[in-house]
């Protein structure tokens, strides 16, 4: 694909601690969170201004999925846009819940896993070609996935390694530590097209959400939530690049491991990256090796094709730095921009200066505050603030981004869609192809070109129910 369409979901953790009365379920203080949303769109599931989508499906999980985006400082910005809005949706909900009576304080989390066991994710989506042999880029790209929490998991304090799902079958260090990854405990399955149940890191589901005799759209599902930018920057970054990779019809030693299930847990259990994991033909190979051979490969890549962006320098130096780090066991060069290494950093000398082991409840709640997407509260927005977390955006970029929408996809369309049909005050509907104006279905807007940019469209189906209605 020369220009790709990517859009990262984010699905949010709600917590509320009650000093005194009872305490709130999660899905009734998630459930206030919305009511501005339903009262602004008449639904817990909208679309809004900036091309994104804000929703609340059954339970308690509010999600936020970008616009679709072509450039990853636009994809990294909608995103983090995406936190400053539940931000406020908490902000009120405190509010409205004080005024009927309920003390306490709501939490959001962008992490992926709860108390409870329930794990939920940050879904990436990649648009590549129909033509792309899915199979064969899926089963590529596989051992990159499940080794890519050594540049991009957010670190996790393991308490209790028995307590993991399916610790019987695929037991870890026995002793409590701190691991890579927070989603890979949570892994069922490699591929599959289910989503829930049993938790593949890919899901097959085909919804390309465009012309789908032309594309398709890549649902990895296996990541972690990433609270810095520089290490979303270069998880989205070296994805993109292995796509194109793949997609240049390169064939690629085969990798294919024997057990994924069971080396996603491996991997991340393991911060030295050495743990020899099996591959299919019999070999093994270490976690380390296998990222070597991908940032090799890709660096290859790169030398005969040049770059197709701005950030390509910084994403392999950091991508190599990281693996360096890694296998020196030396972690000072990465860690202000890798979310393990700066959790690692923190995590360690509060542990050396309190005297605390890994399974000291305090380290655990301290691992959840990293991910408190609170301003002043929020462990990781503390240390950015205070220069120990490195920054790809402006925060001008990030609050142009709550508003507007990425500038070269149909997010535009439907930016101006929204804003035309509220200014007059028409009902409409809409999913992300669609936009409809629900008192004149026959002149609904049906955009499959996800690169459309074009808002004269928009502009004439207005114009042509102003005359309809004249
Ligand atoms: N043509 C496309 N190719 C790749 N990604 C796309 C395309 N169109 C939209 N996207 C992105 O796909 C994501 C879709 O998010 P959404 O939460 O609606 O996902 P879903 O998987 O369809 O549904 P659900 O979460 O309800 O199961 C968004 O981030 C969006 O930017
Ligand atoms: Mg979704």
């Amino acid at each position: 694909m020369e220009t790709r369409i990517i859009g990262v979901e984010t699905e949010y953790g709600v917590h509320t601690v009650h000093p005194t009365k009872r305490p709130l379920a999660p899905d009734e203080v998630a459930r206030y969170m919305f009511k501005p949303v339903v009262a602004w769109g008449n639904s817990s599931n909208v679309f809004i201004p900036n091309g994104s989508r804000l929703y609340l499906d059954v339970g308690s999980h509010p999600e936020y999925a970008t616009a679709e985006t072509t450039r990853l400082e636009e994809l990294l910005a909608s995103d983090a846009a995406g936190d400053s809005i539940m931000h406020m949706l908490v902000t009120q909900a405190q509010q409205a819940m004080a005024q009927d009576g309920f003390d306490g304080d709501i939490y959001l989390y962008r992490n992926n896993a709860d108390s409870l066991g329930n794990s939920y994710g940050s879904h990436e989506n990649y648009m590549i070609e129909r033509t792309t042999q899915y199979r064969r880029l899926t089963q590529a790209l596989l051992p990159f996935l499940v080794t890519r929490q050594l540049i991009a998991g957010n670190g996790v304090v393991i308490k209790d390694p028995a307590a993991l799902p399916l610790a019987d079958q695929f037991p870890s260090r026995a002793e409590p530590h701190f691991a890579f990854s927070q989603r890979a405990d949570y892994m069922h399955e490699a591929i599959s097209s289910s989503s829930t149940r049993a938790r593949p890191m890919i899901n097959t589901r085909d919804e390309p959400h465009s012309d789908s005799t032309k594309y398709r759209r890549l649902h990895v599902i296996v990541g972690d939530s990433n609270m810095s930018e520089t290490t979303q920057l270069l998880r989205f970054g070296a994805t993109d690049l292995l796509l194109r990779l793949i997609e240049s019809g390169k064939p690629l030693p085969n990798l294919q491991l024997a057990h994924p299930v069971r080396a996603i847990r491996q991997t991340s259990h393991d911060l030295t990256g050495n743990t020899p994991l099996d591959l299919a033909d019999g070999r093994t190979m270490t976690a380390l090796e296998i990222q070597e051979f991908y940032l090799a490969q890709a660096q290859d890549f790169l030398a005969r094709q040049g770059p197709h962006h701005d950030y390509l320098d910084q994403i392999m130096d950091l991508w190599s730095r990281t693996l360096q780090a890694i296998a020196r066991q030396d972690f000072s060069s990465i860690d202000t921009e890798i979310d393990w290494a700066i959790k690692h950093k923190f995590m360690t000398a509060y542990a050396t200066k309190n005297n605390l082991d890994w399974d000291a409840a305090r380290l655990v709640q301290l691992d959840m505050s990293y991910h408190d997407i609170h301003p002043q509260r929020g462990l990781f927005n503390l240390l950015e603030a205070r220069g120990a977390a490195a920054r790809v955006l402006t925060d001008a970029q990030v609050q142009a981004a709550h508003d507007n929408p990425p500038a070269t996809t149909r997010a535009l369309l439907r930016h101006r869609f929204i804003e035309t049909a509220r200014a007059m005050g028409m009902e409409y509907s809409m999913d992300w192809m669609h936009m409809k104006l629900n008192y004149y279905p026959m002149h609904t807007l049906y955009v499959r070109n996800p690169f459309e940019t074009d808002i004269s469209v928009v502009d004439e189906l207005f114009a042509k129910v102003a005359s309809a209605s004249d």
